[in-house]
């Protein structure tokens, strides 16, 4: 037996403009999200609604004016740009791709009308998480599953849970690692800053902070590098509670003190480029290494549509085929 098989790019969604309104509008879907937050529902919403929807969103639309592209958000930018190249890469086998976000636009639901529409059958599910957690991976999921419940019928489904340690995409990232260090020189320290989560999380079997770990620790060993070249960090903090340790801000300021040299930042969490990286890691945390006393500081791009990401992803669809 086989069926027409179709993929679908998952990603976590941005706002349409770089206005507090349509800020507004994408961290109250997003927020509202029980997988993202989780703490007492009622008192979440008083919270986000009274205090986090009123503050936030002007504060941030003002960082995503910083990085705004021509044609929109950086991250859906080379999102667009990945779906059309893996396009191109699975053409051959007439495999159908379609990009679809956890919240807001692309929706689940667009994306999965228009797979049928070209006679797919069953749907390869590809969130661009490349480790698993709760607050994205199983976000992405019952974003899939709130869509699938609108259509007529649900298809045949495969889901890829995570790539966190596959051999190829190791070799994608280091190979992104040396390109740059060919170009722009190299620096002395390596540190590999990935999205953070709530530490209780973990405590109750989250798996991402493992999986970013082995990510870590296995990019490293590709890259040939010893215990005192690179760290691992996690970032974005969000929120009082205590987030999985160690901080990337807190790590810079430490290297900082010290009058550490050029430190260089590779973000092995995010498939493409976003305000987490563009603005986060290349904008603020560069400020807050040099203004501690480090002297130099390099971001590393995601892998967004390099070709040898797109290979990779097209070697694991290939490998998560149902029909051989
Ligand atoms: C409780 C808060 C958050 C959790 C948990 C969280 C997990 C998480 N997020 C990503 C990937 C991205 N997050 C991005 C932006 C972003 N994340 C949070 C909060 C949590 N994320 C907020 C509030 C925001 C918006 C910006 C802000 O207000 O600070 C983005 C970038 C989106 C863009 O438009 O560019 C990405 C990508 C992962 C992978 C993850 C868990 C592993
Ligand atoms: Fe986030
Ligand atoms: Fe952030």
């Amino acid at each position: 037996m086989s069926k027409k098989v179709g993929v679908l790019l998952i990603n976590l969604g941005t706002p349409e403009q770089p206005t507090p309104q349509s800020v507004r509008q994408f961290l109250a879907e997003f927020l509202s999200d029980r997988r993202v937050v989780d703490i007492p529902k009622l008192l979440w919403m008083v919270i986000l609604h009274g205090v986090i929807l009123r503050i936030r969103p002007k504060k941030v639309a003002k960082l995503y004016q910083s990085i705004w592209f021509d044609d929109g958000s950086p991250l859906m930018h080379y999102s667009r740009k990945q779906q059309r190249a893996l396009q191109q890469a699975l053409a051959g086998q007439d495999i159908p791709v379609e990009l679809a976000m956890t919240y807001g636009n692309p929706s689940m639901v667009d994306a999965g009308k228009s797979l049928a529409k070209q006679g797919v059958e069953h749907i390869i599910a590809l969130p661009l998480y490349p480790q698993n957690s709760r607050t994205s991976t199983a976000a992405a999921f019952d974003s899939l599953a709130r869509g699938l419940a609108k259509c007529p019928h649900v298809p045949g489904l495969t889901w890829i849970s995570d790539y966190h340690d596959h051999p190829e995409y190791i070799a994608a990232l280091a190979a992104s690692v040396e390109e740059y260090w060919k170009a722009f020189g190299r620096g002395d320290h390596l540190l590999m800053s990935f999205h953070g989560i709530p530490e209780r999380l973990e405590r109750i079997g989250d798996p991402y902070p493992k999986q970013c770990r082995t990510t870590a620790k296995l990019l490293a060993e590709k890259l040939g590098l010893s215990s005192d070249q690179w760290q691992e960090a996690f970032q974005s903090r969000f929120g009082r509670e205590e987030w999985v340790k160690p901080y990337t801000d807190a790590t810079l300021v430490a290297w900082g003190q010290k009058g550490m040299g050029r430190v260089d930042v590779v973000a092995p969490s995010f498939s493409v480029d976003c305000l987490e990286t563009l603005e986060e890691i290349q904008i603020q945390n560069k400020e807050i290494y040099l203004e501690a006393g480090g002297k130099d500081y390099h971001y590393i791009p995601a892998l967004n549509a390099d070709p040898r990401h797109i290979e990779f992803l097209a070697r694991l669809v290939n490998e998560y085929l149902p029909f051989k």
